[in-house]
Order: C-alpha cells, then sequence, then structure tokens
C-alpha cells in the first residue's frame, strides 16, 4: 500500500516502553492529525517514522517497502523522501551555521547541483529575505529560524513531512504563513503530512482525520463520547 508507515514499532528507552507494538499509516496528499497528552510517545513515533531512531521491533515502510535501520544506514534515496520540523528551531539547527548553510546541508549530504540557486529558491518559498540568509541563528528570531528549519525540510521535495508541534512556538502570523507554505507543498507535490498539534483549530482545519495517541486509550474515550450523542 502507498504511504508511510509503522509497523507495530516498539521503543524503549532503558525500562520506559515509550511506543508498544504501535502502528499508523499516513496516505499520499493525506494529513493525519496525531494528539495525545505529553509524554505519551509522539515525538518518538515521529523519531521513528523519520527514519531518526531505529526501532527496538517492529519496522518503517515508504510505499510498502520495509526500511532496515536508521540515519546514514539508510539510503539517501530514501530517507530524503521524509521531511521532518520540530517545535523548537534552536535545538534543530546548528548554531555555528549561516541560515544558508542550514538550508543547504540536506542538499550537500547528496551533492545536489546549483545548491546557491536552490537555497535562494527555498528561502524565498519560506518567506525568508536574502539579507537574513547571512545570519546565524542567534541572529534570527525563533520565527524566521523556523522558516530556515522548513526550506531546509523541503529542500528535496519530500513525500512526507511530519510536522511535530512545528508552529507552537510562533506568533499567529507566522504560523499561518508557515501552514500556507506546508498546504501549497503538500497540494503541488500531493505529499502526506503527520500533524502532531496541541492547537484544535489547526487541527480541525487541517487534518483529513484525527488519531487520539496512545491508540489504546483512544478507545473508551471515543466510545464515551459516542455514547453521549445517544
Ligand atoms: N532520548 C531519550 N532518552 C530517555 N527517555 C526519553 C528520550 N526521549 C524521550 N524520552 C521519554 O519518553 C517519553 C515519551 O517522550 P516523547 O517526547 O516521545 O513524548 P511526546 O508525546 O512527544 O511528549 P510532548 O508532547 O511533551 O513533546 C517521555 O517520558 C520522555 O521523557
Amino acid at each position: 500500500m502507498n504511504g508511510l508507515a509503522a509497523h507495530e514499532v516498539t521503543v524503549a528507552y532503558g525500562r520506559q516502553t515509550v511506543l508498544d507494538r504501535a502502528s499508523i499509516h499516513i496516505g499520499p496528499g493525506e494529513t493525519v492529525g496525531l494528539r495525545g497528552p505529553s509524554g505519551c510517545g509522539k515525538s518518538t513515533l515521529v523519531r521513528v517514522l523519520a527514519l531518526l531512531h531505529r526501532p527496538d521491533d517492529g519496522h518503517v515502510s515508504i510505499d510498502g517497502n520495509p526500511v532496515t535501520g536508521a540515519r546514514y544506514r539508510v539510503a539517501a534515496a530514501v530517507r530524503t523522501r521524509i521531511g521532518v520540523l520540530f517545535q523548537s528551531p534552536r535545538s534543530a539547527a546548528d548554531p555555528r551555521l549561516s541560515l544558508a548553510d542550514i538550508i543547504a546541508e540536506p542538499l550537500r549530504a547528496t551533492k545536489a547541483e546549483r545548491i546557491q540557486d536552490r537555497v535562494v529558491e527555498l528561502a524565498y518559498t519560506a518567506g525568508l529575505t536574502t539579507d537574513l540568509l547571512r545570519r546565524q541563528p542567534h541572529a534570527v528570531s525563533d520565527g524566521q529560524l523556523q522558516r530556515a528549519c522548513l526550506a531546509r525540510a523541503l529542500a528535496h521535495r519530500p513525500d512526507y513531512l511530519l510536522c511535530d508541534e512545528a508552529t507552537t512556538m510562533l506568533d499567529a502570523s507566522t504560523q499561518a504563513h508557515v501552514a500556507a507554505v506546508i498546504t501549497d507543498h503538500q497540494h503541488r507535490h500531493g505529499t502526506g503530512v503527520l500533524l502532531i498539534t496541541h492547537d484544535p483549530a489547526l487541527m480541525h482545519r487541517w487534518a483529513h482525520r484525527v488519531i487520539d495517541w496512545p491508540p489504546d486509550q483512544a478507545a473508551p474515550a471515543t466510545a464515551v463520547e459516542h455514547a453521549d450523542h445517544h
């Protein structure tokens, strides 16, 4: 089946099992919302789906093809099909690099051609003026740095984009712009999006379906909600 999926994935940190045979599927062009209490494993699931963390059990598949390993053990052509945008751009960006170099990172990793041109194009798409590209993270706002992280996430025109509270720290207008850039990319490229947010309005506007995490605990809540309607 086409899509990005986790199959019966288990992740433990020491003795703490954070994901216990967890499964999820994100279809092409689909926006899947994911919500749940703090610490329930949403970010861990994102890291597994982004091929940044190898699960202890279970596996990830892309368009039906199982992926083994994580990070640089996975072929660049596979890794680059998935983009990720995290909540905190400060912890996701190297403070020593210029914004241009942050955006160029994934392009350099695959030895892409015409990197400078592509960086300018991506910066424009993300709403960054070229004068900001020379600056380092300490000299830009959180919103500007998140735009650079967005440009970086879109560098390889990913088929799947994982947004982990990506707009939470932004002011309303930057939030709206970042969401608009992502939905535009989604419509152009048929990108499947995983949207993790505590913002009910954003979830309602954007997600085609919403999963309450962890899935086991969602079942009784859904049943109660259903019962209330009758
Ligand atoms: N690298 C790590 N080492 C040890 N424990 C970790 C690690 N990463 C996460 N955890 C723990 O795993 C659990 C799940 O964390 P995770 O960040 O996946 O949850 P979350 O649902 O995304 O939370 P939040 O909504 O607060 O971001 C938490 O108890 C967290 O402390």
